[in-house]
């Protein structure tokens, strides 16, 4: 598979402090590769640098085949929305495809951003999540192999959003490779093929969902009890409790050695169910196990 993204012992400081260290990565095509890390982890600096909107403090970043013009095949959603005054939806739009030489098609392209009702819409007039899904629309109108999508659905509504991460596995189908980073990482986990998290300034994992769940082996019990929740907060093989109301949710490492430990509670535990763990918690391990190596 072609290289679409390489990077090489990058290192990124501001001033004296250092933000990025190291980082090492590839990326081949018609994937979508879910870059994961607390506020303030580096991942826009990161996305920043292998736009070259910023610079490295050193390392190397390779995008694309050198030979190919990388505006024709780089689609970019920043964080911020753009907004002008006095231009339809419509008309930005075809401003911006008249930049390409094979733009994506506009029909296909309001139908995909869902802008159809919205197309003679003034940008400042739309709202939040209609902002961003014009953005989106900027991000794909050139028709680019490569997009990077900072924050996509923050602001949208859980319609949009559901339909939005439809539409970037419909991309990945038309082999476009789709590098993005959220905080919503139960959206993240039903679409990325890939996982990168940002730690302590360096990629600390890099894998699928099912590595990480390999690397953690943490399972959750699910289950409904009238016990109070002390008793189960007390059990020595978990390592993260949740409940509300009469639902608790354990996470253990040892599933088997938990349900041991639940035995003299089973006549008063209804509905148990051993589930996998979700990548909202194992991030959440991931970073406090983190924090511990410090
Ligand atoms: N222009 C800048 N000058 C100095 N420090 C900066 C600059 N931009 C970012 N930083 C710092 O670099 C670190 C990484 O910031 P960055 O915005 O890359 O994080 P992030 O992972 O994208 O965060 P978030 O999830 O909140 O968007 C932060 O500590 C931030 O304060």
């Amino acid at each position: 598979m072609t290289s679409l993204i390489s990077v090489n012992h990058l290192n990124k400081s501001y001033g004296k402090k250092e933000v990025l260290h190291d980082i090492n990565f590839d990326v081949s095509n018609q994937q979508i590769i879910a870059l994961i890390g607390e506020n303030g982890a580096g991942k826009s600096t990161l996305i920043n640098i292998l736009l070259n909107l910023i610079s490295a403090s050193s390392g190397t970043v390779n995008l694309l085949d050198s030979s190919k013009d990388l505006h024709e095949h780089i689609g970019v959603m920043m964080q911020q929305n753009i907004s002008i005054t006095r231009i339809t939806v419509k008309e930005i739009l075809k401003l911006t495809q008249s930049y390409y030489q094979h733009p994506y098609p506009y029909e296909d392209l309001i139908k995909l951003a869902g802008l159809k009702d919205l197309e003679n819409s003034e940008m400042p007039k739309l709202s939040g999540g209609q902002k961003r899904r014009l953005s989106f629309a900027l991000a794909v109108a050139g028709n680019p192999d490569l997009l990077f999508l900072d924050e996509p659905t923050a602001g949208m509504d859980s319609q949009s959003r559901t339909k939005f991460w439809q539409t970037i596995i419909d991309m990945k189908r038309q082999h476009k490779t789709i590098f993005v980073t959220s905080h919503y990482l139960a959206e993240l986990e039903s679409v990325a093929d890939r996982i990168m998290i940002l730690q302590n300034k360096s990629i600390n994992f890099d894998g699928t969902l099912a590595d990480l769940r390999n690397l953690e082996g943490e399972k959750l019990i699910e289950f409904d009890s009238e016990l109070t929740p002390e008793i189960f907060q007390s059990l020595s093989e978990i390592i993260a409790f949740k409940h509300m109301g009469k639902h608790y949710q354990l996470t253990t490492k040892t599933a088997e050695s938990l349900i041991k430990e639940l035995t003299p509670y089973l006549t008063a535990i209804k509905n148990l169910q051993v589930k996998q763990n979700s990548l909202d918690s194992l991030f959440i391990n991931f970073n406090k196990e983190g924090a511990q190596h410090e």
